[in-house]
């Protein structure tokens, strides 16, 4: 246990020590730091608490408004004296959380794995996820969140000849993308790859960029060299024994990890393999070329020198639930929110990963556990507990009228906008429009009754702001056709 002061944070105190503040945040993650910071901003004259398991924290930088709902940032690891700096009324404790009391709906304690007890007026949860436990009980199966779960995986991946790598999301997506001079192959319980974030035409337009760069000849046995990136700044210490309890994770790794991580093995470079339609059945024991073997619901068997497991998350809820049973879980596993980021144990908050939306959702909008989701949460999380702090209610950020998401694949930008997989949506009640320029761009609109209410733009389409005020207005498009996606028609100069 180490804390870094804020004022009046005196010499460092021992672990019998009990420590009081207006705020507590719970999470060095995006999440937990942005309630912390908004809460300095918001509420100057009081303490805030910051306990986080893990040593350095993660906050939001070079923050770049692409449209009114989407934005684009670094996410930098710092050290926790940098958010006190920034924030002096932010102590940070490195600590973990093993147990809350909420005495009464004017606070209550939380306790840390080294015995402090901290009091809060209002606490708010911010404990992030862990790796879902898909075939993690085997030594040869790794998963990964945190910088010190990539290192294990680069020590692996440097001796393996076969990684099978298990899981249709973002991990899975970046991670084939990344891994280099081993054979991948891929196992995907869908019948297109990246099935979480985008539709088959997206898949297919993605494709061939996944298979040429696996395909990729291993040169003189080194990529190019990458450029330095700043968001990556420190290392993580790995935690020592006994300082948080057994199984908690540092916070996520986020956009752009694997620029930083060189995967690579010695093997030729070898086509990317996928597996489509099935899963990992069960791990069998090695033979006498493999160490392990997976046998495929299709009825495959491949040896394999390790398995990535990347099958999604599972809220850090325990260390809240115990002993409380009022708190209310989602089907999901994560902590239930209203509105105004509350749970159901009153003066209790929770953001970012760990917690579910539990409040009667806007049309365009879904949670899905992102870096931008948890900024958004956390930051609003902090407004929500501020304005309660004095009797206010506020209404709910603009941010949850519409689901929107940037991020890279396979090397192309991929813009996600409102419905854009047709969610939420009755069966044959919705059509798409598409536009696709192989290896270029791909275009794909969701439209109901003439409406937009999602978009894919995968490539440089500089759409983003058009069909973002396309689905916000809801303006009636039928009378524009198939122009709507014409390229030589400027959409723009129709609605201005
Ligand atoms: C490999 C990877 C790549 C990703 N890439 C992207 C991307 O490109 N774009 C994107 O939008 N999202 C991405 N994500 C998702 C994104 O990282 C998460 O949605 C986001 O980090 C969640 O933030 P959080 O603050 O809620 O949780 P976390 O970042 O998990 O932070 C949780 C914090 O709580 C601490 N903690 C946990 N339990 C306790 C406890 N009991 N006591 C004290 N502290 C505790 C942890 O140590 C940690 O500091 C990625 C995730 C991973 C794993
Ligand atoms: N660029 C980005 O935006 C990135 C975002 N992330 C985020 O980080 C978090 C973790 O990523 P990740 O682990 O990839 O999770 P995701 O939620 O992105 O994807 C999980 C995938 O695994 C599949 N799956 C679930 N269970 C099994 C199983 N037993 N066997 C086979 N497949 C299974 C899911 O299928 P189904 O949907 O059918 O259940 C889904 O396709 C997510 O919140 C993700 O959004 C991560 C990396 C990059």
């Amino acid at each position: 246990m180490s804390e870094v002061g804020g004022p009046g944070a005196g010499p460092r105190p021992g672990p019998s020590d009990d420590l009081s503040a207006a705020f507590v945040v719970v999470g060095g993650g995006i999440a937990g730091v942005s309630c912390a910071e908004a809460l300095a901003v918001l509420r100057p004259e009081a303490n805030v608490i910051l306990v986080s398991a893990s040593p350095l924290i993660k906050a939001a930088t070079n923050v770049q408004p692409l449209t009114k709902y989407l934005v684009q940032f670094d996410v930098e690891e710092q050290a926790a004296s940098e958010l006190t700096r920034r924030c002096p009324t932010v102590r940070v404790l490195h600590d973990a959380a093993v147990s809350m009391r909420p005495d009464g709906p004017d606070g209550g304690v939380l306790v840390t794995a080294s015995g402090r007890r901290v009091s809060y007026g209002r606490l708010c949860v911010c404990a992030g996820a862990r790796p879902k436990p898909t075939l993690t009980d085997h030594p040869l199966v790794l998963t990964v969140r945190d910088t010190e779960s990539v290192r294990a995986l680069q020590a692996r991946v440097a001796g393996a000849r076969r990684v099978l790598v298990v899981g249709n999301g973002g991990i899975a997506t970046e991670l084939v993308h990344k891994v280099r001079a081993v054979e991948v192959v891929w196992v995907v319980r869908h019948d297109h790859i990246s099935a979480a974030f985008v539709d088959a035409g997206a898949a297919e337009f993605l494709l061939p960029a996944a298979e040429e760069a696996q395909a990729e000849p291993a040169a003189d046995g080194a990529d190019p060299p990458k450029p330095l990136l700043k968001r990556m700044r420190y290392t993580e210490a790995p935690a020592a024994a006994g300082e948080a309890p057994e199984g908690l994770v540092g916070a996520a790794l986020g956009p752009d990890w694997h620029a930083r991580w060189e995967l690579r093995g010695t093997e030729a470079a070898r086509p990317l393999r996928i597996e489509y339609g099935c899963e990992v059945a069960r791990l069998l024991p090695g033979d006498d070329q493999w160490p392990l073997r997976a046998e495929l619901t299709n009825g495959q068997v491949l040896g394999a020198d390790l398995v990535v497991s990347a099958t999604g998350v599972v809220p850090n809820v325990e260390a809240f639930t115990a002993g409380n049973p009022a708190l209310r879980l989602a089907d999901d596993g994560g902590i239930l929110v209203d509105e105004q980021m509350r749970t159901a144990v009153a003066g209790v908050y929770a953001a970012g990963d760990v917690c579910s939306a539990g409040w009667a959702q806007a049309k365009h909008w879904f949670q899905m556990r992102l870096w931008t989701q948890a900024r958004q949460m956390g930051t609003y999380a902090g407004r929500c507990m501020a304005a309660h702090a004095v009797g206010e209610e506020l209404l709910q950020d603009f941010c949850f009228e519409m689901f929107s998401h940037v991020t890279r694949f396979f090397d192309h930008k991929v813009v996600l906008l409102g419905l854009h997989s047709g969610q939420k949506l009755d069966d044959g009640d919705w059509e798409v429009l598409l536009r696709a320029v192989k290896g270029k761009e791909y275009v794909k609109l969701v439209l109901q009754h003439g409406r937009v209410q999602g978009a894919v733009l995968v490539g440089d389409t500089d759409l983003e702001e058009t069909f973002e005020n396309l689905i916000l207005d809801q303006v009636d498009v039928s009378h524009l056709g198939d122009d709507l996606l014409h390229p030589h028609v400027d959409i723009e100069d129709y609605f201005d």
